[in-house]
């Protein structure tokens, strides 16, 4: 604050030629302890007070004349810019307030500096205290006589007692343990001291107030150190993470660097740099390029793509890394790069070990299977035509009863593979699943077979008995596959054990009870065969409780090429030849195919061409057997023939090489074009095929 903050600026003065009369009446109209005497230039040369006047007056008797005549009063010149803090020493003189050309400008009155001061000093007061109840420590203060004068907010949070109760109180009443009176007594401060107050753990400092080197009281000043230890303790553990994961990062196998942004290196661990032979001070820091020319991390970093198992050229050594950018909130904020195998070699040697392991692994799979019973489950079953579709749907919903199933389709269609799932996905999973071609077993051992028998039930039994096919799928499912072709006398045991839900062993005497669900499967027209008595109707009735039937592969097409994506996989593993690719061209020759043979017919028609083709080479039309490759060029030059000699054209070559590709065994051609033996043999002798 300046002095013209505080300067009543006035005209009124006097030159030193003035009648006293006019000093009086100017003192007395404007109410002023005194007026300054200027000098032409209105330079102050003294000032005339009323106490002046009065004096003069009494002294002499005189009330006129001029006031040259007065006594010379004492005055003090000040200036406008003068900080106001100057005039409080002098404030009990006259004070004139000049210019810089020390002109008289005005005064300043004493009752208006007072109050300014006084307010002044109210402002200044709120203002320390406001300070002091902001401050995050508590401030406790007492005076010469142990009172409390300062108490704050905190020191009222901390301590729990408000500052009213405190304020003037005696120190002792407050806090007894404050030491604040041994301070005051001795002088000497106590700094970071420990000390429990109401139950919270704080840290003090306390020292003594000095005014003008005299000890007038004494202030603690002191923190809750709760948040302060909490802190601290995150930050220890903070530290210790960060020390351990630095000990892992350096311990790891694999070497891994980190940049920053910009690509500068900002970590790298121990084996990293062991590997580039370079001491870690002098790679930190460092930007990528300046340190591994062949780095890509400083575009990993602009990119934000991850590269994984890319080979790079690192002192000469083609080693595999991974590149991987570290986000934060969004932001590319660096890239960590890592080797994951210092030798290309490596990869081939971790590669062949892990072939190993999955052929282990598919070994043992396939011989848990083979205890379980199920080798199939729906996710092996491949298609996704609506039919096909609609076909699972309802198998899935027979699983979740115990009704005999009957599966019905041509030759190939997958029956076998839907029992397999019906049954490993039904709650008999965990029991077995018995599977019993009726056409492949003579008809006098079927008996024994699906039964058991006992010690000496006939000539060449063996000894101790045989348990049967349905006793082994006690708890679980029993598949009689070709259900059709059952001997008409083993139909009417069968009967009976599906009726009784028991068996007797072949010889024996003792009835094993049965929890077996039955699924048959047959491609012969079960209905027909009834009608002729070939098959028994009451058998027919029991075992057809739910059919699902599976429609033929030319019923369904749109699943031939997820099919032959399937099983090239699943044949290639199996022969050994890996050939997954197949060319449009031949595709489009397996479409035009009608596929009597169903699935098994495309199965072995794969399998013929990944025989044939070169390990991991396209399958070509040339690698498809000639009844195919003769279907569509043959429809396309048919020219002007009949229907039927084209049919028989087709027919003819479709035998000749299903002959050929089973090794000419006529019974094995039949089962595969689906047609009975005898219907094979008038074809061969109508077309001369010897
Ligand atoms: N939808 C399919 N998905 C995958 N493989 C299939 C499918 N359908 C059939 N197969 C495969 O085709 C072959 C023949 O299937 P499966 O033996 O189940 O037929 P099937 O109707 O029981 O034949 P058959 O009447 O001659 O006994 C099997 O190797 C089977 O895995």
């Amino acid at each position: 604050m300046k002095v013209k903050d505080y300067t009543t600026y006035s005209e009124l003065f006097l030159t030193g030629n003035a009648q006293i009369e006019e000093a009086v009446s100017l003192l007395k109209d404007h109410f002023l302890e005194f007026i300054p005497i200027v000098d032409g230039r209105r330079h102050v040369q003294n000032v005339i007070s009323k106490n002046n006047l009065c004096d003069f007056i009494l002294d002499q008797e005189l009330s006129f004349g001029s006031i040259d005549e007065l006594i010379k009063n004492k005055f003090v010149m000040v200036k406008e810019n003068d900080e106001i803090e100057k005039i409080f020493s002098i404030i009990d003189q006259h004070i004139v307030v000049v210019d810089k050309e020390q002109c008289f400008k005005g005064f300043l009155r004493k009752d208006k500096i007072i109050k300014t001061y006084f307010q002044r000093q109210q402002y200044l007061d709120n203002e320390f205290h406001a300070i002091l109840d902001s401050t995050y420590n508590g401030i406790i203060a007492i005076n010469q006589n142990e009172k409390v004068i300062v108490y704050n907010h905190s020191a009222e949070k901390i301590l729990g007692m408000e500052s009213e109760k405190a304020i003037g109180k005696s120190i002792y009443e407050v806090l007894v343990d404050s030491r604040l009176p041994e301070v005051l007594k001795t002088g000497d401060g106590e700094l970071g001291k420990k000390q429990i107050f109401n139950g919270r753990p704080l840290i003090i400092n306390r020292t003594p107030i000095i005014k003008d080197h005299e000890i007038v009281g004494a202030v603690a000043i002191f923190q809750d150190i709760t948040d302060l230890r909490r802190v601290t303790q995150e930050l220890e553990n903070e530290k210790n993470a960060s020390e351990i994961l630095r000990t892992i990062i350096d311990n790891a196998y694999e070497g891994i660097i980190v940049v920053d942004e910009k690509g500068y290196i900002i970590m790298i661990n121990d084996p990293y740099a062991k590997f580039l032979a370079r001491d870690k001070k002098n790679i930190i820091g460092k930007h990528a390029t300046e340190i591994i020319d062949t780095t890509r991390l400083h575009i990993v970093v602009k990119t934000g793509k991850e590269e994984i198992g890319e080979v790079q050229k690192v002192k000469g050594k083609n080693i595999v890394v991974m590149r991987t950018p570290i986000y934060k909130e969004g932001k590319v904020v660096g890239a960590i790069g890592k080797i994951m195998f210092k030798d290309v070699q490596e990869v081939n040697v971790l590669a062949s070990k892990i072939n190993q392991i999955e052929n282990e692994l598919k070994y043992y799979k396939a011989a848990l299977k083979e205890v379980s019973g199920a080798k199939y489950s729906f996710e092996n079953i491949i298609g996704r035509s609506d039919k096909l579709q609609d076909t699972k749907y309802l198998a899935e919903k027979v699983t979740h009863t115990n009704s005999n199933v009957l599966i019905r389709g041509e030759s190939g269609t997958g029956k076998e593979l839907f029992a397999h799932a019906i049954h490993a996905a039904s709650n008999r999973a965990m029991g077995s699943f018995i599977k019993v071609n009726c056409a492949a077993i003579p008809s006098d051992l079927l008996e024994s077979e699906l039964f058991g028998y006992e010690e000496g039930a006939f000539t060449g039994a063996k000894r101790g008995g045989k348990i049967g096919k349905f006793e082994l799928a006690n708890g679980g499912s029993i598949f009689l596959d070709e259900i059709g072709d059952m001997p008409h006398n083993m139909q009417a045991k069968l009967l009976r054990v599906l009726q009784e839900k028991e068996v007797e062993r072949v010889g024996g005497s003792k009835s094993i009870s049965l929890d077996v669900r039955i699924i048959t499967a047959t491609n012969r027209n079960l209905e027909e065969m009834v009608e002729k008595g070939e098959f028994r109707e009451d058998l027919y009735y029991r075992l057809n409780v739910m059919t699902i039937h599976i429609p033929s592969l030319r019923e369904r097409m749109d699943d031939l090429e997820p099919l032959i994506q399937h099983l090239l996989i699943k044949i290639s593993e199996e022969v050994g030849n890996y050939a997954t690719k197949i060319s449009t061209e031949a595709i489009k020759y397996l479409k035009s195919y009608d596929w009597p043979g169903n699935v098994r017919e495309l199965e072995n028609v794969l399998e013929r061409a990944i025989n044939l083709v070169d390990y991991g080479k396209e399958i070509q039309v040339s690698h498809l057997p000639m009844h195919i490759r003769k279907t569509e060029v043959s429809i396309k030059t048919q020219g002007d023939r009949e229907l039927k000699n084209i049919l028989e054209d087709v027919e003819k070559e479709a035998i000749l090489d299903c002959l050929k590709r089973v090794n000419e065994n006529r019974t094995k051609a039949a089962k595969i074009l689906n047609i009975s033996r005898s219907s094979l043999y008038e074809k061969l002798w109508k077309y001369g095929i010897e």
